[in-house]
C-alpha cells in the first residue's frame, strides 16, 4: 500500500540555505563548544571518528570524554580535541557544553549514560547515537527535557521502537516518534536515510553501499553535533544539512572509489562546506 505521508526529498538548496559565510568578528565561542561521550576500549575509534567529523565541520570547541586508553590515539589523529577520563565526574563538561553528543562505541556505560540524561538542560542539545539508544531501549530510560536528536539505524530504531524493519513506514515511525518527547527529531539511517520531526518527514536520495563501512555512522554523529553547534537557522535545518552533506561528500568521492572510508569524507568537510558558503554549487 502506497504511503499516506509525504516524505520530503532532501536536496543540496538545504545545504545553500544553512551553510553560511562566517562573520570577521568572531571567534571559537560563537562555533559550538561540543562534548562527546563514548568509546569504551575497544570502541575508540568511534569517538576519534566523532570528533575528527565535528572539527572538520567547524565545531569552535571540541572535549571528547572517553576511556584513557584513546586518549594518545586520539591526539596523534586529532591535536585540536581535548579529553577527559568518561569514568571521572563529568557534570561540569556537560554544564559547559551547547551540545552534547552521547552513544558511539558506549558499549556496556550506563551509568555515563543515566547521569548525562539528567544533567542536561532545557536548552542544550543533546545527540544520542550507537550504544546510548541501545541501552536507552533495553533499560527503557525517559529522554530529558532537552533538544534531542536520535540517530538510529535500522536495528537501533527496532530496539527503541519495537518495530520490525520490515515494519518500519513512514506511518509507523511517526507514530513511534510521538511516543517521545515533543521536539524530537529522528534520523532514521538506511539506504535513503529518513528523518522525522514532529510536523514533517524528509528522505535522502543520496548516498550508496560504498558507505556501508563501520564508522560511518560516528562520522555523522560527529558532522551532525558540527552542524547544530554553529548553525542555528534552526535544529532542523542544520541536522538536515549534516545528513545530507555527509552522502553529497560520499557520491563526490564514489566517482572514482570502490568504497569510501569515514575519515575520508571528514577530511573533504571544508572543502565542501566552503563552496556552499561561497554558493559555488557547480560540482555537487
Ligand atoms: N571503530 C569503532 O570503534 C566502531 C564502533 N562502533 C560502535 O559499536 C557499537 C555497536 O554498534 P553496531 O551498529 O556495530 O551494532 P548493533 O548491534 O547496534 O547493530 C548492528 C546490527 O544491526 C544490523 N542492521 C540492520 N539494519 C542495519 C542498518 N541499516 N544499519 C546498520 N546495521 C543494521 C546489522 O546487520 C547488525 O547485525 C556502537 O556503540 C557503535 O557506535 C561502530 O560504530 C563501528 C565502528
Ligand atoms: N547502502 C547504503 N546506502 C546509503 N547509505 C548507507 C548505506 N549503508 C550505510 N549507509 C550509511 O552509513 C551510515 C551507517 O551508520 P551506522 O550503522 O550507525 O555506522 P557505524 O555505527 O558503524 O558508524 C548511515 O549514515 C547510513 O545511512
Ligand atoms: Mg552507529
Amino acid at each position: 500500500m502506497a504511503s499516506d505521508v509525504l516524505m520530503k526529498k532532501l536536496t543540496q538548496a538545504i545545504l545553500e540555505q544553512t551553510i553560511t559565510k562566517r562573520a570577521n568578528a568572531t571567534h571559537k565561542g560563537d562555533y559550538g563548544r561540543i562534548l562527546i561521550i563514548g568509546g569504551t576500549e575497544q570502541y575508540g575509534g568511534a569517538v576519534i571518528m566523532n570528533a575528527l567529523a565535528a572539527v572538520h565541520s567547524g565545531a569552535g570547541l571540541v572535549t571528547v570524554a572517553t576511556h584513557p586508553s584513546n586518549f594518545t590515539a586520539l591526539h596523534s589523529h586529532l591535536p585540536e580535541a581535548m579529553v577527559t577520563d568518561y569514568t571521572q565526574d563529568l557534570t561540569s563538561f556537560i554544564r559547559s557544553a551547547d551540545v552534547i553528543l552521547i552513544g558511539s562505541g558506549l558499549g556496556e556505560q550506563l551509568t555515563i549514560l543515566t547521569t548525562t540524561l539528567s544533567s542536561v538542560t532545557p536548552e542544550q542539545i543533546l545527540i544520542l547515537d550507537g550504544s546510548a539508544l541501545t541501552l536507552l531501549a533495553e533499560h527503557q530510560l525517559n529522554l530529558p527535557d532537552a533538544r534531542v536528536v536520535l540517530t538510529p539505524h535500522q536495528m537501533e530504531w527496532q530496539r527503541l521502537s519495537r518495530l520490525e524493519i520490515a515494519e518500519q513506514t513512514p506511518e509507523n515511525n511517526l507514530t513511534a516518534l510521538a511516543t517521545f518527547p515533543a521536539q524530537t527529531i529522528l534520523v532514521l539511517k538506511k539506504c535513503h536515510t529518513q528523518i522525522y520531526t514532529e510536523n514533517d518527514s524528509f528522505e535522502l536520495t543520496i548516498g550508496g553501499p560504498y558507505q556501508a563501512t563501520g564508522g560511518m555512522g560516528d562520522t555523522l554523529a560527529g558532522m551532525i553535533a558540527g552542524f547544530v553547534g554553529q548553525f542555528h537557522v534552526s535544529l532542523e535545518n542544520a541536522v538536515l544539512a549534516a545528513v545530507y552533506a555527509h552522502s553529497a561528500i560520499a557520491d563526490d568521492l564514489a566517482r572514482e572509489r570502490y568504497v569510501v572510508l569515514p575519515t575520508q569524507i571528514s577530511a573533504e568537510l571544508p572543502k565542501l562546506m566552503h563552496r556552499y558558503a561561497e554558493k559555488k554549487t557547480d560540482k555537487l
